[in-house]
């Protein structure tokens, strides 16, 4: 059975030429066009099967956050048909989700609450996602004095925690620390044995190899290939160029 079936997304985005205020004058009194259409996916078809772990993979810019914001309902697609089968929880940006002014033991409450949980529920599990999290100590305090690497940890422990069968993962353990972010890839993998359908996108690729299953590339806004992870992050790293090696977990 398809978790996510994808069928001819479209999306475009107006992106102005010049942004500066002179810019916009001098547009205005020309009777210039002051924007590009700009086409930031194309045709994009492809689906996802249930309890499959999924990657998008493609440089920067190649459309994978917008795919990801269209998946979620973030934002509508101009042409195109998007159907999810089951709960979706969304970990699409850094602090998404998370109320700024909120301690972080209230934004559990009020995600979890979001996310249709019951109280009995967000009992059962509110322990659990703090101490995924390991922000014990930071749990009373606003998440407005998080750091970075402290809003992801909090993001990514909710969304595991909030009984979805598909869970869209994008970059956000980028800022996490090493330790935590091997607990993440063991916790992914942990969930895609248990039946979860994940959709990653990440630029740290040797994870995606022993988590996922199939990717799918995107360049610039249009699906060029789909396979077998291996597969496609063989053709990937090849026609990449050559930057100095880092390390990565
Ligand atoms: N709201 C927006 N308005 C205008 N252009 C946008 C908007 N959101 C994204 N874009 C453009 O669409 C293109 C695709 O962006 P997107 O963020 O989806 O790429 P990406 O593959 O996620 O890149 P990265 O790997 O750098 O995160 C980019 O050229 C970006 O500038």
């Amino acid at each position: 059975m398809e978790a996510i079936v994808v069928e001819n997304l479209t999306k475009h985005f107006r992106k102005a030429y010049d942004k500066t205020l002179k810019g916009y004058f001098i547009s205005l009194a020309k009777r210039e066009n002051r924007y590009e259409e700009f086409v930031a996916l194309h045709n994009v078809s492809f689906s996802v099967k249930k309890g499959e772990s999924y990657a998008i993979i493609g440089k920067n810019g190649a459309g994978k956050s917008t795919l990801f914001k269209v998946l979620s309902g973030i934002i509508a697609p101009d042409q195109g048909h998007v159907q999810m089968n089951g709960k979706v929880a969304p970990l699409i940006e850094l602090g998404a989700g998370l109320s700024r002014d909120l301690t972080g033991a209230e934004n559990i409450r009020l995600n979890c609450a979001i996310f249709g949980l019951s109280r009995a529920r967000i009992r059962e599990v509110y322990d659990s996602i703090v101490e995924f999290s390991e922000l014990e100590d930071f749990i009373n305090t606003p998440v407005k004095f998080y750091s970075s690497g402290m809003k992801s940890r909090l993001g990514f422990s909710i969304a595991i925690h909030v009984d979805a069968e598909i869970i869209l993962i994008d970059e956000v353990l980028a800022v996490g620390d090493k330790d935590f972010k091997k607990k993440c890839y063991a916790k992914m993998e942990e969930l895609r044995n248990e039946g979860k359908t994940l959709v990653v996108v990440s630029h740290s690729l040797k994870p995606l190899r022993t988590i996922c299953d199939r990717a799918l590339l995107l360049e610039k806004g249009e699906v060029t290939d789909i396979g077998s992870i291996d597969e496609i992050l063989d053709k990937y790293e090849q026609e990449k160029p050559k930057k100095k090696k880092k390390k990565e977990v």
